[in-house]
């Protein structure tokens, strides 16, 4: 008798529980939704640890996660999504990880460009960002194979930063920035001694019009395909961007849970991103309060 109760004390308790969840989660989930979630997914080897997992599988379990991930912001019309999966810096782990990673990530994205793939079923373009020379041959050639054979996808894209470091970015538009200038003066001056900006002044041109600017720096950069991210999401706590898209992230909120990265299974995902998208609309949506609500009521609609 005394079980039964015990056992409908917390068949009560759990309904209870279940429901609380289910109001948090809806009040969360109100207002817009961001079109761009970039990740720093951090935690996999510390993960690796706690779970007592073998050597190599850290990264597997993380590139699960980010099925996971991928998946629900699907779901929920997240049309960009953006991650960090190795910096240059990262060739300086032990050979072994990041030959078993390199291994890891030819496994993968030939698995994720077959017909039945999670990215052909939902028409997620992938783009590899990053300064691919530095991959081995068979890694540079799956990423390009798998860019080619979802070029044609347009529900969403997914950035894959490898390679990648922000610095490195930079000074490639840099670089590439003023290759174009110098480009277009050799072509307007075809008369003049080529690239001589003090005889360009002598012809009476503005000086100015031939330095290059924010836009032309942007357009170079490599993650110029998709927009820059609203927000960005670092797992285990930390809340450095590491090198990770510094002159993207002007705007963007960081956001740190502390769940290590592999942790993410379906449902913390889709609380993460909530608990993140609730910070991120109330910077978003005006300053006004009344604005606010209106926005949130209208939504909800
Ligand atoms: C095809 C494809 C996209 C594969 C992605 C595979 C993947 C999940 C790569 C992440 C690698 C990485 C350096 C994670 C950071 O955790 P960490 O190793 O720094 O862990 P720690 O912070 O606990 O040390």
């Amino acid at each position: 008798m005394e079980g039964a109760i015990s056992k409908q004390g917390g068949r009560l308790f759990e309904n209870i529980s279940s429901f609380v969840r289910q109001c948090i989660f809806s009040v969360l989930s109100v207002g817009p939704v961001p079109s761009h979630i970039a990740f720093i997914m951090d935690g996999n080897r510390r993960y690796s640890k706690k779970e007592n997992l073998l050597d190599g599988d850290e990264h597997r379990a993380g590139f699960s996660a980010l099925i996971n991930m991928l998946r629900y912001c699907y779901e929920l019309g997240v049309k960009y999504i953006t991650v960090y999966a190795f910096s240059i810096d990262n060739f300086k782990r032990c050979p072994g990880e990041v030959e078993s990673l390199m291994k890891l990530m030819q496994e993968k994205i030939d698995e994720l460009i077959k017909e039945e793939s999670i990215v052909n079923r939902l028409g997620i373009r992938i783009y590899f960002q990053g300064n691919l020379k530095l991959l081995s041959d068979p890694v540079r050639s799956a990423a390009e194979r798998a860019m080619v054979k979802t070029a044609s996808n347009s529900k969403a894209v997914l950035s894959v930063c490898v390679a990648y470091t922000s610095t490195h970015e930079i000074v490639h538009a840099v670089q590439e920035s003023c290759e174009e200038k110098w480009d277009e003066i050799r072509k307007q001056d075809a008369n003049n001694s080529v690239g001589n900006l003090i005889g360009l002044e002598e012809n009476g041109k503005d000086k100015d019009e031939h330095l290059i600017g924010v836009t032309d720096v942007d357009r170079h950069m490599y993650m110029a395909v998709v927009p820059d991210p609203d927000i960005i999401i670092r797992t285990s706590g930390e809340s450095r961007l590491s090198n990770f898209l510094l002159w993207q992230s002007a705007h963007c909120l960081l956001y740190s849970p502390t769940a290590l990265w592999p942790e993410i299974e379906l449902q913390i995902a889709k609380y993460q991103i909530a608990a993140c998208r609730f910070h991120w609309s109330w910077s978003v949506v005006s300053d006004d309060p009344l604005d606010r609500l209106q926005y949130f009521v209208v939504d909800k609609e």
